[in-house]
């Protein structure tokens, strides 16, 4: 993401244009009425001008009557009329526009980044993500349903008034000439400045999201720890820097704004004097001076306007930029150019054929290294091994989280890389160490695995996943709201949930990453009966640190610094690898020597 970051920066304008015409293509006829409505409503109000003119030179010269009087009003109350619907079409449509593409907008930034590589999410913070998906978009809805129209509506009173001008008296347009390259210079300059600040300002607003979010989401360990007054402190560094940054915005702003008001009504009033001049020596008419003032305030007012909006648009530039860095940004797991797929009753038989990976992050530092194993259709694999040895990375590059470095892992004897990611997952269920529920209902988080399952195939899984019985038990039973999390429910309940989910998805690989923590021997052993249900008949890999899975389990692999040191069944391996029966007594106390007696 650093990378586009800067070439953003420097092209902007021209893509963010781009992009922004193919969001408003699906919607022409919308742009193209708004677009009528608004020359339509432009041109009525620049015709009260002449109006002016005329009701001055004509409705109040000495040959006036009624008549005239009573027709003239006739033909204001006809345009007042147009340009109440002109204006009521105008603001409908480019509302709507404006709300529409901000909501299409936020739809393909979302699609496209639940399709990103995890690893994405390690240099992206999720906080940063949400303020691109809500605040930058709802900023782009304001510029594009208001913004630009205004913007629009004063360039056409700006160019028509000048016309005018011209046509009328081209001696006092001549000071406004002057005077529009000392107008547009501040503007350009203050602009250039609003819109790098405007950036900074919302990644700024953006770290402030990111700092709730976590305190808010880990507020027990907050206070636990007693770190309210510490996290005090820093959100409010983090508040006041962004402050700062929005000040220094809204300086360049104020000054941005004071300086075009000083030079735009400096310019009217010397043409006020040239033109007053004028009619004191019989040169034009009262009408047409009144006129002039109009059509020249109008010029004023329109430069005003559109110097107000031109920081909005060059807020907006950042804004999208922001969005079109994350639309931009390529998921490194490809979908293969020629996807094999997979037939209708695979077997689930895995291979890792001299495996290596780096993570980006770290590309000296094989997390895997040369791994081989094979794991036969429906049997269990239980990996070992201490902290850090890659057991996690092995689950991730089976679920294609990242692609190996070298060699490949094969699935049903094909390639992950020749499968479509969506295929292989498919095939395979999850059950994470920490069971993540989300927000929702009892059977909202067992029917994720399985969107299409019925209500009795939830309760099936439930029962076989020993959920069943504690669902009853809630207050609304299945349809009992988790809470955010699933911190309304024990620990083993979110695991045997997250059980039943796997079960519903009925998966022919099973990866399981055991929770460390202890539970009491109940729910322990309701867990343990819950998994070995799951793992029944389907092929499995485990992250054990349970005794009864690795006596349970078909082979155990142990694995240290990425590399396959020994590989075998429980007994075996006390026996034969120094390194297992250390790990062995260290994580199940006596219990892994006793264990070593245990016949298979
Ligand atoms: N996202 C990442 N980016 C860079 N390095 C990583 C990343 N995740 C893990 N590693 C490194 O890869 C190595 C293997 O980590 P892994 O998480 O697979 O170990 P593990 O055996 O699952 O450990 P644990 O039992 O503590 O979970 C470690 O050295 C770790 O620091």
């Amino acid at each position: 993401m650093a990378k586009p970051a800067e070439t953003a920066q420097k092209k902007a304008d021209l893509g963010v244009l781009k992009a922004m015409i193919g969001f408003l293509k699906p919607y022409r006829l919308q742009v193209l009425g708004a677009s009528i409505a608004l020359v339509c409503t432009a041109g009525i109000t620049l015709s009260i001008g002449q109006g002016v003119r005329l009701l001055i030179d004509k409705g109040f010269s000495s040959e006036a009557n009624v008549e005239a009087l009573n027709q003239a009003l006739l033909l204001c109350m006809v345009m007042i009329l147009l340009l109440a619907i002109g204006t009521f079409v105008r603001f409908y449509l480019v509302s709507w526009i404006g709300e529409r593409v901000s909501a299409d907008l936020r739809k393909a930034v979302f699609s496209h980044v639940v399709t990103l590589h995890p690893g994405f999410f390690e240099t992206n913070l999720s906080g940063d993500i949400q303020s691109r998906i809500t605040t930058d978009t709802s900023l782009l809805q304001t510029v594009i349903g208001s913004s630009v129209s205004i913007a629009l509506r004063n360039l056409l009173m700006f160019i028509g008034g000048l016309i005018w001008l011209f046509i009328s008296n081209p001696k006092l347009t001549a000071l406004v000439m002057l005077s529009v390259p000392l107008v547009v210079a501040p503007i350009l300059i203050f602009g250039r400045r609003v819109r790098a600040m405007s950036r900074d300002s919302q990644d700024k607003i953006a770290s402030v999201g990111s700092f709730v979010g976590e305190a808010v989401k880990n507020i027990k360990l907050v206070q636990a720890f007693n770190h309210q007054q510490l996290d005090r402190q820093a959100f409010d560094s983090h508040v006041e820097v962004a402050f700062k940054v929005a000040v220094g915005r809204i300086n360049q702003r104020a000054w941005l704004s004071t300086v075009v008001i000083v030079l735009v009504l400096g310019a009217v009033m010397a043409m006020l004097w040239v033109g007053g001049i004028d009619v004191l020596e019989g040169r034009i008419s009262a009408g047409e001076l009144a006129a002039f003032v109009f059509y020249a305030v109008m010029v004023a007012a329109s430069v005003g306007a559109i110097s107000e909006v031109f920081g909005d648009l060059q807020r907006a530039a950042g804004a999208t930029e922001r969005l079109l860095e994350l639309l931009a940004a390529d998921s490194l797991i490809l979908p293969p150019a020629q996807p094999v797929s997979l037939p209708a009753n695979i077997s689930g038989e895995i291979a890792f054929n001299g495996v290596t990976f780096a993570y980006p992050s770290r590309p000296d530092h094989a997390a895997i290294d040369d791994l081989s194993l094979h794991i036969p259709a429906g049997s269990s694999l239980a990996l070992v091994g201490s902290s850090g040895a890659g057991k996690s990375t092995c689950i991730d590059l089976l679920l294609r989280f990242y692609d190996v470095t070298a060699g490949a892992i094969l699935f049903d004897g094909v390639d992950i890389r020749d499968l479509e990611p969506h295929e292989l997952r498919r095939h395979i269920a999850m059950v994470p160490q920490q069971p993540v529920l989300f927000t929702g209902s009892v059977a909202d988080n067992i029917r994720y695995g399985r969107p299409d399952a019925s209500d009795a195939d939830i309760v099936a899984a439930a029962q076989s996943a020993f959920a069943h019985e504690f669902i009853e038990r809630l207050p609304e039973g299945y349809d009992s709201f988790v809470g955010e999390g699933g911190v309304r429910l024990s620990g083993g309940q979110r695991q045997r949930i997250a059980i039943a989910r796997a079960i519903l998805a009925d998966p022919k690989l099973l990866l399981l990453d055991e929770a460390t923590s202890a539970l009491d021997a109940e729910s322990e052993y309701q867990v343990q009966q819950a998994l070995e249900r799951l793992m029944e008949g389907r092929t499995t890999v485990v992250i054990a640190h349970r005794l009864a899975t690795v006596i349970n389990v078909d082979r155990i692999a142990v694995l240290d610094q990425g590399k396959l040191v020994a590989s075998g069944r429980h007994s075996e391996l006390i026996s034969q690898s120094p390194l297992y029966a250390r790990w062995a007594s260290l994580q199940f106390d006596d219990a892994g020597a006793d264990a070593a007696a245990v016949p298979h």
